[in-house]
């Protein structure tokens, strides 16, 4: 099938790639030579003079652009155009904003594989992951275009007749930055929720990732957003400084570390302005003895090697219980290094490459660390070369199981943001539940059992029904939808049966 993107020039004639009947981008294919900054309606060139970031193709460790990073002139400019934005767009009722909403939503549907393919190249994500990554980030702008126009204010009786009424207003410009983990995603999903309440917005990509961002500028461009409604400013630290700090701007929306983030959170108190951080995690899965296997199995291999391992919420700390340990990490190993590493643009890969090579040498160096401290590299956790010779430079490692860890290792400890899993066993619920609580990182959780809790065999603890049971035993905790028995019938018939 031939795809030709509209805005980036191709290195190889798509003619010639759709006469040997392969799909228009392959990964070595792609240089980007048109300018990554967007405001005001346009693409904009950076500053003539500033030293220039090289931006690799992970896939290959191919350059695939230069990246003019942003002053504070630039800055300027952008800002001034999301305020001029601003003006007409929060004067707008939800319904009209919902309207080009939804038409952004029907142009990323209409470019869903471009927009994919040119995420792999530049993140190094399998297509079939970036697919869904594009997926997500339109149904987050259908989402919140479903919502502008149900937001209204209040309005309360006061006494002697008179009321008091509440509006819900837009801030104003609105700052976006974002990591480089989901580059289109993020950049949607800071947008939508922004957008729909009448706020205009100046995004900053991660310099590592600076090229889908302005793709995006470019939807909503053409879906009819007034002209500088959403920005695109390339650029690192310094950039994002210059961004939070700068007068006209009334929010920060973060998502990256924790050590940025408390910048952030920092400079944007200068200017009294709130902010909403996305931050890292080293979440915890609790997998006990009765779950299903298979799909504790599964659910592990999903949370920890999705994205490479490159993702905030994943649950890196698995926790198993010990009556099952020697089974679970027998399957986990198996299917791990049944994994296809290799070309993410390929349909068959299920493991592309990490995103940089300081970041893949930082992922090798924690399971380094791993060992000294302790731990058993049950499989994996070494740098890899694919057969394919114009992936030889790109940035693979095979996935990492790691077993004996103990919660004080470091592995267990930091967020390593790569495809590495730390096998826990554990013995008691109460045991495993504050151990996996004792982390300053604490962002998502997983648990794979049959029981909700206190519903455990030899649990006795109670618990607070959610739902009335029919059935008249007072400590019946089965949920009304699930219980077999009916009004005549009790709990001790139920067992029975
Ligand atoms: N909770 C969540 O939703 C997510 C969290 N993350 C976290 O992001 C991290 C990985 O992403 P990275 O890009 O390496 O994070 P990072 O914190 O190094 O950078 C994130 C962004 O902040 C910018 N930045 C850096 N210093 C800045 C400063 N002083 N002022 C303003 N902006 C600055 C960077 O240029 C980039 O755009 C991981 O810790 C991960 O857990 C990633 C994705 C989702």
């Amino acid at each position: 099938m031939l795809r030709r993107l509209a805005s980036l020039p191709l290195r190889r004639p798509a003619a010639a790639l759709l006469a040997a009947g392969v799909r228009c981008i392959s990964s070595g294919s792609v240089e980007i030579t048109l300018p990554l900054n967007f405001w005001a309606g346009k693409r904009r060139t950076g500053p003539e003079k500033c030293s220039k970031d090289i931006v690799y193709e992970p896939a290959t460790g191919r350059v695939l652009c230069q990246l003019e990073p942003c002053g504070a002139v630039e800055v300027d400019q952008a800002v001034k155009a999301a305020k001029l934005a601003f003006g007409y767009w929060s004067k707008m009722s939800g319904m009209e904003r919902a309207r080009v909403m939804i038409e952004a939503a029907h142009i990323i549907e209409s470019k869903r594989e471009e927009i994919a393919e040119m995420e792999v190249v530049n993140n190094g994500k399998s297509i079939t992951e970036a697919r869904l990554d594009v997926d997500s980030a339109r149904l987050c702008i259908e989402y919140y275009a479903g919502l502008a126009s149900t937001l209204a204010g209040q309005h309360v009786q006061l006494p002697g007749g008179s009321f008091a009424y509440t509006r819900r207003e837009p801030l104003g410009v609105c700052v976006g930055i974002g990591a480089w983990n989901y580059p289109f995603q993020i950049a949607a999903w800071k947008s939508a929720p922004a957008l729909a309440c009448g706020n205009s917005m100046v995004f900053k990509p991660s310099p590592v990732t600076p090229v889908t961002a302005v793709m995006l500028a470019e939807i909503y461009a053409k879906a009819g957003v007034p002209e500088g409604l959403f920005n695109v400013v390339q650029g690192g630290q310094e950039t994002g400084s210059l961004l939070c700090q700068h007068p006209d701007v009334a929010k920060v929306s973060f998502t990256g570390s924790v050590p940025t983030g408390q910048k952030i959170m920092e400079m944007a108190s200068k200017g009294v302005k709130p902010v909403t951080l996305e931050l890292g995690g080293k979440s915890p899965l609790l997998i006990f003895k009765d779950s299903d296997l298979e799909n504790a199995v599964r659910g592990a291999l999903m949370a920890n090697f999705l994205s490479q391992g490159q993702v905030c919420s994943n649950g890196t700390r698995v926790f198993v219980q010990k009556d099952i340990l020697p089974e679970f990490v027998k399957e986990v190993v198996k299917r791990t290094q049944a994994i296809e590493i290799g070309d993410p643009l390929l349909e068959s890969t299920r493991m592309g490459a990490l995103v940089s090579q300081p970041h893949l040498d930082k992922v090798l160096s924690f399971v380094d660390r791993a060992k000294k401290e302790g731990a058993t590299v049950l499989c994996g956790g070494e740098s890899y070369v694919p057969s394919d010779p114009k992936l030889r430079g790109g940035y693979y490692m095979t996935p990492c199981v790691l077993g004996n860890c103990t919660d004080d290792m470091t592995c267990v400890k930091e967020e390593i943001f790569g495809p590495v899993m730390s096998v826990l066993p554990f013995e008691t619920e109460d045991e495993v539940l504050q151990r996996a609580n004792d982390t300053s990182l604490g962002l998502a959780a997983g648990v794979f059992t049959r029981h909700r809790a206190g519903e455990r065999p030899g649990d006795d603890r109670v618990l607070l029904p959610t739902e009335d049971c029919v059935c008249g035993d007072g400590r019946c905790r089965q949920p009304l939808l699930d219980h077999p028995a009916t009004a005549s019938q009790s709990c001790a018939l139920r067992q029975r049966l």
